[in-house]
């Protein structure tokens, strides 16, 4: 049986219209399937109307607890809700998670030499059963970024980081096709040019274009985590802008190892 695991981050997310067309569009994906969602951008903006000052380091947001309290409402609740609510308007049977509902998804503290990341959960375990009987049942579960510590602690953990570990765990059970979703048209040769989509990219090429720094930012966490997940089972894995899902003739990344 296949499942596809699709991730959607900050840009589409705050763009009312781009959200909706891939809603659409994720609606149509036939068979199992899981959405994963981020949405820096919002809790950043968030956190700011408060006064709070956002920090993120390599790719990890700093999360103290009036940070995290703000991460909660807005992934777990607004965003999180609303997204399920548009796709039951697209008759999907989806169902909001946390890592915490069901034990979906437990994690640890992460725990840095130097870096006091705050309230950031690295992925432990992830509860894989109950996964595939929701996904059995025709449910289409909708993850955002908070998972637990199963001490009654909630943890920030990166939605990217999320989507590879939850296709990793599907990957004893199902063939998991993982598609990371942004508002480029895949992995480029200049960032800043849709028309340079590098259309495969494996470990070596990697390494050599990081060097180069033709590969930076959040590309980097990105591109780890999908090294990661090939090298645990997942089957394919894709990056690209969202349009892809249902038009194979629009331009994306295939990673390999
Ligand atoms: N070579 C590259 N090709 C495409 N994007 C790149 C590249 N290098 C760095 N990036 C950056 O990586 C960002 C995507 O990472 P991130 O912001 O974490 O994505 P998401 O929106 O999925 O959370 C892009 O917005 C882009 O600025
Ligand atoms: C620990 C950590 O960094 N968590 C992320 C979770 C959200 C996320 O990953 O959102 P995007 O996919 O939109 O970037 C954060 O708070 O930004």
């Amino acid at each position: 049986m296949k499942v596809s695991v699709i991730k959607i981050g900050g840009n589409i997310i705050d763009n009312p219209a781009e959200l909706e067309q891939f809603l659409t569009d994720f609606s149509k994906i036939e068979g199992y399937k899981v959405l994963v969602h981020g949405g820096g951008k919002s809790a950043t903006k968030m956190a700011q109307s408060i006064g709070l000052v956002p920090q993120m380091i390599d790719g990890r947001r700093i999360t103290d607890a009036p940070m995290l309290d703000v991460v909660v409402m807005i992934y777990a609740g607004q965003i999180n809700k609303h997204i399920v609510a548009q796709l039951q308007a697209k008759d999907n049977n989806a169902i909001g998670f946390s890592g915490a509902d069901g034990n979906l998804i437990q994690s640890t503290k992460r725990n840095h030499p130097t870096i006091d990341y705050g309230f950031v959960g690295d992925v432990k375990q992830v509860n894989t059963k109950l996964l595939a009987t929701l996904l059995e049942a025709g449910v289409v579960p909708v993850f955002c970024a908070i998972t637990h510590d199963k001490n009654g602690q909630l943890l920030n953990t990166n939605a990217d980081t999320i989507a590879s570990e939850l296709s990793i765990a599907l990957s004893e059970v199902f063939d998991v096709t993982l598609t990371y979703c942004f508002e480029k048209q895949g992995v480029l040769m200049d960032s800043e040019d849709d028309s340079s989509v590098i259309t495969e990219i494996n470990e070596a090429l990697y390494n050599k274009l990081k060097e180069e720094k033709v590969i930076h930012s959040g590309m980097i966490p990105k591109l780890d985590n999908c090294f990661n997940s090939l090298s645990r089972g997942v089957q394919k894995i894709k990056i690209g802008h969202h349009r892809m899902l249902q038009n194979s003739d629009i331009q994306h990344t295939t990673i390999t190892l």
